[in-house]
Order: structure tokens, then sequence, then C-alpha cells
């Protein structure tokens, strides 16, 4: 389980711009839940993921996972049990180098010997295995630079490098919103698809209301540093696009419709 508690999370401190985006912010995941945020521009949905991250630290308040207190933990070091996919399909992966030196590395992300042992030739049988599951023909193309693949077989690939460690904790983080429709609707399968065979809990954010309320088990809306919807099971089951929708409008009206 990760859980936030009694965060406080200001910008700019001590300056005229200073922010206070979460007052008492508080926040239950439980494990193997697949929670979808949602929410206007400038809501907290990033910070709230850089929080859990350890890339953004929070000003009052404890951040718990799996019982252990990470507050002050390192992002580097929570990256072992957190993985996190980005929006933009080159963030995870490295474009200079192959298909297979991409997957080394990912599978020897944690181990002792990090980068000095280069591909690991043995393990390329079980990297392709992966590869085929995406139907994107890549275990045909081992050698070829991922700079040259297209944004959609890049995410592809960030998604199943992420998930190749022994993660507890996934973050998607708008891991949709660069690609076209298509490649958004495969992407989304198969994130679905892994989650769930790896049992991972995981937090997406993203603006598409339908993959929000289609996918997972828990659904959440924020709003100037808060959760104003957070529903699971059942009650998650019966939220409707036009709901959300409706939502918004009250959120801008009451916002005075300003971005
Ligand atoms: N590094 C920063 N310095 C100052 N203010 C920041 C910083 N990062 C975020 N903020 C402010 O905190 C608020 C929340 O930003 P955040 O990026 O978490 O929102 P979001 O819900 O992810 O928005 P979006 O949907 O646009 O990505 C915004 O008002 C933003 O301007």
């Amino acid at each position: 389980m990760i859980r936030l508690e009694h965060i406080d999370k200001y910008y700019n401190i001590g300056t005229i711009n200073e922010v206070c985006l979460f007052k008492d912010f508080n926040l239950d995941i439980n494990d193997g839940d697949f929670i979808s945020v949602i929410g206007s521009n400038g809501s907290g949905k990033t910070s709230m993921l850089n929080l859990i991250c350890g890339s953004l630290s929070p000003e009052k308040g404890k951040i718990i996972l799996g019982g252990e207190d990470i507050t002050k933990q390192k992002e580097f070091v929570r990256s072992r049990k957190i993985g996190r996919v980005y929006q933009d399909p080159s963030m995870g992966t490295c474009p200079s180098m192959t298909i297979l030196e991409n997957m080394s590395l990912a599978d020897n992300k944690g181990s002792s010997y990090g980068l000095g042992l280069g591909t690991n030739k043995k393990r390329i049988g079980h990297y392709k295995e992966l590869l085929s599951r995406l139907n994107l023909g890549l275990e045909d193309m081992l050698e070829s630079k991922v700079g040259s693949l297209s944004g959609g077989q890049r995410q592809a690939m960030a998604l199943l490098m992420t998930t190749m460690a022994d993660i507890e904790f996934l973050i998607l983080d708008e891991h949709t919103a660069a690609l076209d429709p298509k490649t958004a609707e495969i992407i989304m399968e198969l994130t679905d698809e892994i989650v769930r065979e790896k049992n991972i809990t995981t937090v997406m954010v993203t603006h598409n209301l339908r993959f929000a309320v289609e996918y997972g088990n828990r659904i959440m809306m924020m709003h100037n540093g808060n959760a104003i919807i957070d529903k699971s099971g059942s009650e998650k089951k019966s939220v409707m696009i036009d709901d959300l929708l409706e939502r918004f409008n009250e959120i801008s009206i009451e916002s005075g419709n300003s971005l």
C-alpha cells in the first residue's frame, strides 16, 4: 500500500508567487488498485505523481510505501520499486541504443553489475519473447536503434521495459497523450494486460475520459489539490463520461472559466 499522509506542498515558497497546492492531502492506494486520475490543468495530478516518485518533496506529511516511511528516500532508490512511463515516448528508452541494448539495460536495472556488463546475450530469447507479445515485429529488429522507431513503438517498449523489473508500483503519466487514437488504444490495452498479469498497483493520469472510465477499479478527479471524486468497485463502474463532463463544467464555472 502507498499512503500519502497529511501532505502539504507549496511552490515558490517565500516569494510573491507562493502557491499552496496541497494542504493536508491524504490518499491511500491499496495493493492491486488501478486508479485512473483525471482533473483540470493545474489541479495537481503530476505533482501528486512526483511526490510518490520522490522528484518532489512535501513541506509536511509522510509518504509510506508498504509500511516503510519513504518521505526522505531519494528518487533513484524509490525507482527500484516504482516504475514510471511518461507522456513523451522518448523519456522511457534510449534512442541511440539498439532495441537489444535497451532491453538489456531494463533487464539489468537494480542488479549490482549495472551497465558494465553490456548486452546479456543469454537473455536474447527471453527479450524476443517479451517483444513478440507487442505484435509490432520488434523481436526481429533487435539491432535497430530505438530512435528510429515510431512514438507508439517506443511507448510500447517503454512500458515493457518499465515493467520488466520487479516493481510494486506503476505510474503512468499521461502515457497515451502523445499517441494517435489507434496507437493509444493499443498501448492502453497492452497496459491493462500487463497490469493485470503482473498485478501491479497502478496510478494512471489521463485526460482521456473514456480510458479513465473503462480501465481500472478506481477513478479519482482532482481539483485544486483535492480529490473531489474518488470512487472504486461497483461505484466506479457506474461512473459515466457525461457525469465527469458535467463535473468539469461545474469546476470551470466555479473557477470563472479561467485557464
Ligand atoms: N515547479 C513548479 N514551480 C511552480 N509551480 C508549479 C511547479 N510545478 C507545478 N506547479 C504549479 O502547481 C499546480 C499543479 O501543477 P501540476 O502540474 O501538478 O498539475 P496537473 O494537474 O498535472 O496539470 P496538467 O493537467 O496541466 O498536467 C499548477 O498551478 C502549477 O502551476
